[in-house]
């Protein structure tokens, strides 16, 4: 904010004028996730949004533990985070959100974005999901007033529905069929990985041997 003082040409008084100098309202996509581990499917759904929309960032955020997943399938928040990392470096688009995994405990979406909106008050949310998660959004912890804080933009996966009664804006992205779970089978099953993560995953997956059982 920046403060002047003015002399006003008829009365000749002094007065303090304020010229407010706003920020730019920030407009932020978040993909939340698991990220158990993340895949180039992510990379390009954020990627797409994030460039279709015209977003200032997209932030990954990967929760504590996730709110509908039995938590002993996914691994510590904080390996989950560095592959995460690890994935978005170089894309000055993305960066990486901590504040679900510094809360601790069940990561609903409406404390985050409560969080969030009340620190960053300026700034316009968009929530990102997939179409299978979009099917599940009234199960959502306070869905109704989550709803008011953040727009939820839909990206397409294979076999989704585009019903739901929250507005959702739909985004075209190339359909791309990876998912953790694939990738974790195939770590497990000693099935190649490469060019399904980013390469710095896949060598972070080899050196800390997770997933193989
Ligand atoms: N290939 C994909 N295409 C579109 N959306 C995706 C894709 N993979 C993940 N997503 C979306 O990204 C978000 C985070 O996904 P998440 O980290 O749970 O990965 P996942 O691949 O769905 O994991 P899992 O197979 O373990 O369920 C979710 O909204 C999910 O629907
Ligand atoms: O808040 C909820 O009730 C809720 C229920 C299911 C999923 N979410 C969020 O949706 C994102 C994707 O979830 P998941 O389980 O596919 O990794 C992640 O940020 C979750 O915290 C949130």
């Amino acid at each position: 904010m920046i403060t002047s003082t003015l002399t006003t040409k008829q009365t000749g008084t002094q007065v303090m004028t304020e010229m407010v100098t706003e920020m730019p309202k920030q407009r932020v996509g978040i993909l939340g996730g698991t990220f158990n581990p993340p895949h180039l499917g992510h990379l390009i759904i954020a990627d797409q949004v994030g460039k279709q929309l015209g977003l200032n960032k997209v932030l990954f955020m990967p929760n504590a533990q996730p709110p509908h997943i039995d938590p002993k399938l996914a691994i510590d928040p904080l390996l989950r985070a560095r592959m995460v990392r690890r994935a978005i470096f170089g894309n000055p688009l993305f960066d990486l959100e901590m504040s679900e995994i510094q809360r601790g405990g069940k990561s609903y979406t409406y404390d985050t974005m409560v969080d969030l909106k009340t620190r960053h008050p300026k700034t316009e949310y968009y929530f990102i999901i997939g179409g299978d998660e979009v099917a599940y959004l009234p199960k959502w912890h306070r869905i109704d007033e989550l709803a008011k804080i953040v727009t939820f933009v839909g990206v397409g996966r294979a076999g989704y529905k585009k019903q739901t009664p929250y507005p959702v804006i739909w985004v075209d992205v190339p359909t791309i069929d990876i998912s953790s779970s694939m990738i974790r089978d195939r770590v497990k099953r000693r099935q190649s990985i490469h060019y399904l993560v980013p390469e710095a995953v896949e060598a972070y997956i080899k050196e800390h041997q997770l997933y193989h059982e």
